[in-house]
């Protein structure tokens, strides 16, 4: 593990029974990197992350999660991670306040439970009973228990399933101004490639218990030297056509049409296109 980064992870294995869910990962995570793992269910995501939390074993590999193997890491190192799961825990009598100031006290140096309750958006709900919260103002709460500590990596667990598209813009803006202001490292896994293109500096595409691609959203699979594709409307009937260079081909049409083109769009793949493309022949 080099000083810069906070997990290190080289052929990573797990099975269950014959089952092999993990089978050779490599991955890794910079201080204060936003790394989304991608993949279709099954591909493994879930498992991985649970053993970087040091909740579940592993077969083979080496792990290090800030310094040290989750397997044998102990209270102090709990600490200083922070995890964001899709299973909520059972705090619905609780009020919003109360809850964060009940994990403020398992850490010597938390933030305090007011400026938390502001980070998420949460201060006019301070008072509200977690089981009177929208699914949203849930999530927040849940963000809000995993940042109080002040943990160096936030591990975020598919956090806005369920959410409208307003909330999750929102939810993002939060995550964003987090690492932001921190540097928080971010391990996220997510079914939403808008998402991970939202949040991430470079995206890890699972399939099969295996690494298919990793790179940054804007350049994964080749995606940024592939094909474009140029559309536009002939007497009102829609064209397209392939090419290398569509500033040529745009010239071209503005020549003929001596002008505005009608319906001129030009478009490359979309991470989900390239996305779709990677796990085709992985699918579970
Ligand atoms: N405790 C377990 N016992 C047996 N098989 C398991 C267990 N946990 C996971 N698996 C299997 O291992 C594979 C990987 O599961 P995992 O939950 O890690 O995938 P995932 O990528 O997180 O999927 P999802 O996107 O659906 O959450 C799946 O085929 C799953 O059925």
């Amino acid at each position: 593990m080099t000083e810069t980064s906070v997990v290190s992870v080289r052929g990573l294995r797990k099975r269950y029974g014959r089952f092999e869910a993990v089978a050779g990962v490599d991955l890794d995570v910079g201080r204060g990197e936003v790394v989304a793992l991608l993949g279709p269910n099954g591909a493994g995501k879930t498992t991985t992350v649970e053993i970087l939390e040091g909740h579940r074993s592993r077969d083979a590999g080496e792990v290090r999660v800030l310094g040290a193997d989750p397997r044998h890491a102990g209270i102090a190192w709990r600490r200083r991670i922070g995890i964001v799961t899709q299973q909520a825990g059972d705090l619905g009598r609780l009020t919003v306040a109360e809850a964060v100031r009940h994990f403020a006290r398992y850490f010597p140096d938390a933030r305090r439970p007011g400026e938390v309750i502001e980070l998420v958006g949460l201060q006019d709900s301070a008072r509200t009973r977690i089981r009177r919260l929208s699914g949203g103002q849930r999530r927040r709460l849940d963000v809000a228990i995993g940042v109080v500590g002040r943990p160096e990596l936030l591990f975020l667990d598919e956090p806005t399933t369920g959410f409208d598209p307003e909330a999750r813009r929102a939810f993002w803006d939060l995550i964003r101004g987090l690492t932001a202001a921190d540097g928080t490292a971010v391990l996220l896994t997510t079914h939403y490639l808008q998402e991970a293109e939202a949040l991430a500096g470079r995206v890890v595409v699972l399939a099969g218990g295996r690494v298919v691609a990793a790179g940054e959203p804007a350049t994964l699979g080749g995606r940024a030297s592939a094909q474009a594709t140029v559309a536009w409307l002939d007497d009102g009937r829609p064209r397209e056509r392939r090419t290398d260079d569509p500033a040529a081909v745009v010239a071209e049409l503005t020549a003929r049409h001596g002008g505005a083109v009608p319906g001129l769009v030009v478009t490359r793949p979309s991470l989900e296109d390239v996305y779709l493309d990677l796990i085709g022949g992985n699918r579970s």
